[in-house]
């Protein structure tokens, strides 16, 4: 069901709605109106019955949602119903706090191997992996087949390692350095900006706009 006229602010809001379905459904909750899920979410019923309709609509009038199978539409429309394996690279504060949450696993995004360039830092334990040395990145990344790249390294060399990355054959990018990455228009690249997303916090808390 990929479709490639689906607008990226639609795609963002996706998560979302896959998230508070999956906690209906752990209530053991059955059915929801576009209202009542408006309620919750806090986009506008409209707006939930615009952006589902893009997929084909799943709501029945009078019904409303069958959360079950809405949340597994929605799943598969993001492509959760496959699991992915990753590298990450750059075992310091961020990748080891990244390597260290078992949420990722649980949703099917399961780090495989980490990969540090200090002598220091390699052969170290984070939960079940030992550090492997950068140096092997492209090896590991061809005999595990993996799918995505985490780049947890400082801005400088983080260009140098996507490229090794994409060479090696990765199709996806999760990137937390703070610099947009050039690649191949085959391979996705997700930035993921902690602190552009502290300074929309800091305007949303200007005291001119409360
Ligand atoms: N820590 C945070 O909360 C945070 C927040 C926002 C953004 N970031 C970004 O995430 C990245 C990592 O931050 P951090 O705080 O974890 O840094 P850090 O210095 O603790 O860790 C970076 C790790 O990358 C390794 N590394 C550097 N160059 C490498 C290379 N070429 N190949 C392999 N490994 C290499 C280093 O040896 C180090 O272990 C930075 O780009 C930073 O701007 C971090």
């Amino acid at each position: 069901m990929a479709n490639k006229n689906i607008s990226m602010a639609v795609i963002r809001r996706l998560p979302k709605y896959y998230r508070y379905l999956g906690d209906l459904l752990r209530k053991d909750i059955q059915r929801i109106s576009s209202k009542e899920l408006s309620d919750i979410i806090g986009f506008t019923a409209s707006q939930i019955r615009q952006d589902l309709n893009n997929f084909g609509g799943f709501g029945q009038q009078g019904y409303g949602y069958n959360i079950e199978d809405l949340h597994t539409e929605i799943g598969k429309i993001l492509g959760l119903d496959k699991s992915y394996s990753a590298v990450l690279i750059g075992a310091g504060n961020l990748g080891q706090a990244i390597a260290n949450y078992a949420g990722f696993r649980n949703a099917g995004f399961e780090i495989k191997a980490l990969f540090d360039a200090n002598p220091k830092v390699i052969g170290l334990k984070i939960r079940e992996f030992e550090i492997l040395d950068s140096d092997f990145i492209e090896e590991y990344i061809k005999e595990n087949n993996i799918d995505i790249g985490i780049l947890c390294v400082p801005k400088n060399g983080a260009q140098q390692l996507a490229d090794r990355l994409v060479n090696a054959g990765v199709k996806g990018i999760w990137n937390f350095a703070p610099l947009d990455l050039n690649v191949s228009k085959d391979v996705i690249v997700e930035n993921v900006n902690l602190t552009e997303s502290l300074f929309t916090l800091s305007y949303l808390m200007k005291e001119d706009l409360l």
